[in-house]
């Protein structure tokens, strides 16, 4: 079971990092706003030496990762068991009633997000988080069983971003090819093919 969870952790981040580079390559002036970040951060030609205060500064890599994962997250719904009977959205649910809440459907949202289907980081750069319903992104889930290992899944997408992109460049194999993922308790990517080349 401890392995499961594991791999299945481990699959959300490789996945994320999937689609993130996929979306990358599709918005150039992203990926190079990005890029211009990580070398401000981590200079090149300087002896290289990851921080994790350093890896906090990265507050564009950071909204190109909140943006993915709002238009693009690796789960599809999280659950909630109701104990007691309760009015939700203005009907009346019994007790033991199970809710399925719909991630997509609250990322893509118009009342919380203008022009949903259309991706910018921008959206997350320098905002306070706090201007905007606690709820609208739930990448990790929300309220008391929200997931205890967010901070150490957005600091290992930094870390490999930084890792990544800092030496390599990634272009996509085929520009036209769709993202392909597989549905199951998470979305995981099936396949990307990706050229790597080393930057310079
Ligand atoms: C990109 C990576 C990850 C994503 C997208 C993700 C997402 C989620 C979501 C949506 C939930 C359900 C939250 C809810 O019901 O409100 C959850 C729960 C959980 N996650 Fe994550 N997670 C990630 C990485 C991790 C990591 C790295 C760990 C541990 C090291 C972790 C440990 C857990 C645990 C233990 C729960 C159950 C919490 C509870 O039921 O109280 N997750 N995660």
């Amino acid at each position: 079971m401890k392995f499961e969870v594991t791999c299945l952790m481990l699959s959300q981040i490789s996945t994320s990092f999937s689609i993130i580079s996929y979306y990358l390559c599709h918005h150039p002036q992203v990926k190079q706003k990005m890029i211009n970040e990580i070398d401000s951060i981590f200079p090149q030609n300087t002896p290289f030496n990851m921080k994790y205060e350093d890896l906090l500064k990265l507050e564009y890599c950071d909204a190109v990762i909140n943006e993915v994962s709002r238009i693009r997250p690796t789960g599809n719904e999280f659950p909630r068991y109701v104990e007691n009977p309760c009015e939700v959205a203005g009907y009346l649910w019994d007790a033991g009633t199970m809710f399925h809440i719909n991630m997509n459907g609250i990322h893509l949202h118009k009342e919380h997000w203008p022009n949903p289907e259309i991706f910018d980081p921008d959206r997350f750069y320098k905002k306070d988080p706090n201007e905007r319903h606690k709820f609208s992104l739930v990448t990790f889930g929300g309220g008391l069983r929200d997931c205890p290992g967010r901070k150490l899944a957005t600091i290992e997408l930094l870390s490999l971003i930084v890792l990544v992109f800092r030496k390599y460049d990634i272009e996509l194999v085929d520009m036209n090819a769709p993202l392909v993922t597989k549905s199951s308790i998470v979305n995981s990517c099936e396949e990307l093919k990706v050229r790597i080349r080393p930057r310079n």
